[in-house]
């Protein structure tokens, strides 16, 4: 099986578990990426038995209202019952590391409103500790080599992400060969310092569950 086939798997899994839970005023939480990109062309198809959806991404948005599912400002919406989206790594404990895509500060907002936070994944993003992959930091521009240095000093090697720009007109660090041994700790250190907007590091709210794709089937992780 690819691993595009397990995305599809994860994405599938996710849209039979919210199914039943759709009214027509639910709002769900959508994220970004490949998986959630797969998610969203299945929730497609039963875009009339729920009201609309929250993007993380301008990306995710244009692909929602692509399909004709109306996109909400969050400002507008109280209640997200749940929110799907993938992640680049996650921990026997549902910690997560995100941001590949770039999207990470709009998706820990929403992650935050969020009731349940579904993610998708295939087997190739569980480690046992968080760090193989860089963990991305949302950087205001001015504060980039301030912020790099920093980072220097907490024992990574930061990399500026070359020609990206966030939804938010800010840069991306990304940072390597840290050892993430408290995720929920250096999430709060790296937030501390000043020009960070967030990090990629989801431990304060990581994943109520993991849906991960395997060649065998869809495996449902819980905490
Ligand atoms: O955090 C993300 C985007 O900022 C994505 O969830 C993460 O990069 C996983 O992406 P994919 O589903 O394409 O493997």
């Amino acid at each position: 099986m690819t691993q595009d086939e397990m995305k599809k798997a994860v994405a599938q899994a996710a849209l039979d578990r919210i199914l039943p839970h759709l009214e027509e005023d639910t709002i769900l939480g959508i994220g970004t990426g490949s998986t959630a990109n797969l998610f969203i062309d299945a929730l497609a198809a039963h875009k009339t038995r729920f009201d609309g959806a929250v993007a993380s991404s301008q990306a995710s948005a244009d692909r929602l209202k692509a399909h004709g599912i109306p996109v909400y400002d969050l400002n507008s919406v109280s209640n997200l019952p749940f929110y799907i989206d993938g992640a680049d790594e996650f921990d026997p404990h549902l910690n997560l590391i995100k941001g590949g895509g770039a999207a990470l500060t709009r998706e820990k907002i929403v992650a935050a409103v969020s009731k349940e936070f579904i993610c998708i994944v295939d087997q190739t993003k569980q480690v046992e500790v968080l760090g193989n992959f860089p963990l991305p930091v949302e950087v205001i521009p001015m504060a980039r080599s301030y912020v790099a240095r920093e980072l220097v000093k907490l024992g990574g090697d930061p990399e500026y992400r070359e020609g990206v720009v966030t939804d938010n007109g800010n840069v991306i660090l990304d940072v390597f060969n840290l050892k993430i041994v408290d995720p929920k700790a250096l999430e709060q250190q790296i937030n501390m310092l000043t020009g960070v907007v967030t990090n990629g590091l989801f431990a304060h709210r990581g994943a109520n569950v993991i849906l991960m794709g395997t060649p065998q089937g869809v495996q449902e992780i819980t905490a």
